[in-house]
């Protein structure tokens, strides 16, 4: 039976997205079932002590105390006992009843608990930097949220230097990755760590079906060039997940960049070079064949997000180098949580904000005033511009008797197609499809040369 509702078979096959689809309509059945007081409770309640308790565990390395632990279970006094500092049985106790309540940890029987892979992950060093991370150094920015807006008239921070961040942390002015580097390297470094786990149990970029390296990257490269410089890159988790998915294929030196700071953090392949550089300046790795950018244009204004990328136009060669461009995009209906949740948390640590699809159309706002062409609007210099796409498509011939020229002529005639920014693939592909349908009358997929176009 064809149905569009994700089955069983594709989560057994490991059909991509299966497990996902499966989790989205666990969850709608869950908030369809539920009673509004029961959402409330488990808003309030369940979720806040749960996330409470999992932060006091790391702080007591409950996780990794129970890392060892059997199937069958140990009693909280035997895990008390592993504890660093040792803990009362009696809290350890409360803490493993409400783990198993919440799924965090697996009751084998009466007070007798065992580990699951999402407490073993909780051990993790990635796991505890981030739940030191959010709950102590971006919680607070969260909670500042009525204060803010109350003193800021209920608009959207567009600064990374005046948004909820500073105003819980009291430092107007000051970036949070200034911040981390000026006032708290351990903020800095945890925030590392947050990036490093949520790269965790996702698709990776280099996956084939996110996006074809061997296809578009490997094939055509040039053996001496740079091969790809992922700017802003952390601490290197999808520089080293290349590097460890194509092994000897990558043709050339991989280079790591961002802040001097966190770049020291960095742990790599030694292949991998690593540099600390800063991407508003010029870049300085030359021709590679690769620009690649995570989670960097999510965080920055227009203004800010033009500057960085113009500063690595020099360094491209043309017709050879690519800007690889990794963030969310956010659909206009039906975003799902990951997206919408950073999104809050982008404005709050960061004034920034995901691209929806719409705003990507950049409607109406012209990336540089248009004084290059002289101050009179042109229609037919939108695209130019407005820094978009656009296509002429031949659509056929206007047979004509000129009265200067005193000649028949053909005179060819088109129509221009213009589609919202970065959506140069897209406006192709629906040339293709146009082209292919028959959707226009006399769109023509062959002309000639010489005098007449068809
Ligand atoms: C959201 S993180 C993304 C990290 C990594 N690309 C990833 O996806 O995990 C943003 C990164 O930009 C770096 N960064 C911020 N300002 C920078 C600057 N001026 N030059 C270079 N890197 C910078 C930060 O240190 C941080 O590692």
């Amino acid at each position: 039976m064809a149905t569009d509702t994700p089955s069983n078979d594709g989560l057994k096959n490991g059909q991509q997205g299966a497990r996902e689809g499966l989790l989205g309509a666990c969850s709608k059945l869950v908030a369809e079932l539920s009673h509004p007081s029961e959402t409330m409770l488990a808003l309030l309640w369940s979720q806040p002590t749960h996330l409470s308790i999992i932060r006091t565990g790391v702080e007591m390395k409950l996780f990794r105390a129970m890392i060892d632990v059997e199937p069958a279970g140990e009693t909280p006094t035997e895990i008390a006992s592993k504890c660093e500092p040792q803990a009362e049985p009696l809290l350890v106790g409360r803490m493993l009843r409400h783990l198993a309540a919440m799924g965090t940890v697996r009751g084998t029987g009466p007070d007798t608990f065992a580990p699951t892979p999402t407490s073993n992950a909780f051990a993790e060093p990635a796991y505890e930097d981030s739940v030191l991370f959010i709950v102590d150094d971006f919680q607070p920015a969260l909670n500042g949220m009525p204060s803010y807006f109350r003193q800021n008239g209920f608009k959207c921070p567009d600064s990374g230097v005046d948004c909820q961040f500073q105003h819980a942390f009291d430092c107007k002015g000051l970036h949070l990755f200034e911040y981390f580097q000026q006032r708290d390297p351990e903020m800095g470094r945890r925030f590392a760590s947050v990036m490093e786990a949520w790269s965790k149990g996702r698709p990776r970029w280099f996956d084939s079906e996110y996006y074809p390296v061997k296809e578009r990257l490997i094939s055509g490269a040039d053996n001496s060039a740079p091969f790809l410089v992922d700017v802003g890159g952390g601490t290197g988790h999808d520089i080293e997940g290349l590097k460890q998915a194509f092994g000897a294929d990558i043709p050339g030196k991989l280079v790591l960049q961002d802040r001097h700071e966190i770049v020291e953090l960095a742990q790599l392949d030694s292949s991998i070079e690593k540099m600390s550089h800063d991407f508003l300046t010029e870049q300085p790795v030359k021709g590679a064949r690769a620009y690649y950018l995570h989670s960097i244009i999510q965080d920055w204004n227009d203004e800010v997000n033009s500057q960085i990328l113009r500063a690595i136009v020099p360094a491209m060669k043309r017709g050879y180098s690519k800007i690889l461009i990794n963030d969310f995009v956010v659909p206009n209906q039906g975003a799902h949580w990951a997206q919408t949740c950073l999104d809050w948390e982008l404005m709050a640590s960061l004034g920034a904000r995901h691209r929806t699809e719409a705003g990507h159309a950049n409607k109406g706002t012209y990336v540089e005033y248009p004084d290059r062409f002289g101050a009179t609007y042109a229609a037919t210099l939108q695209a130019v511009y407005a820094g978009i796409p656009d296509y002429t498509v031949p659509t056929g011939v206007l047979r004509c008797y000129s009265r200067i020229t005193r000649q028949n002529k053909e005179l060819l005639v088109t129509i221009g197609i213009i589609a919202a920014a970065h959506c140069e693939g897209m406006l192709a592909d629906l040339v293709v499809d146009m082209a292919e349908s028959g959707a226009i009358d006399g769109l023509q997929t062959v002309v000639n040369t010489g005098k007449s176009v068809y």
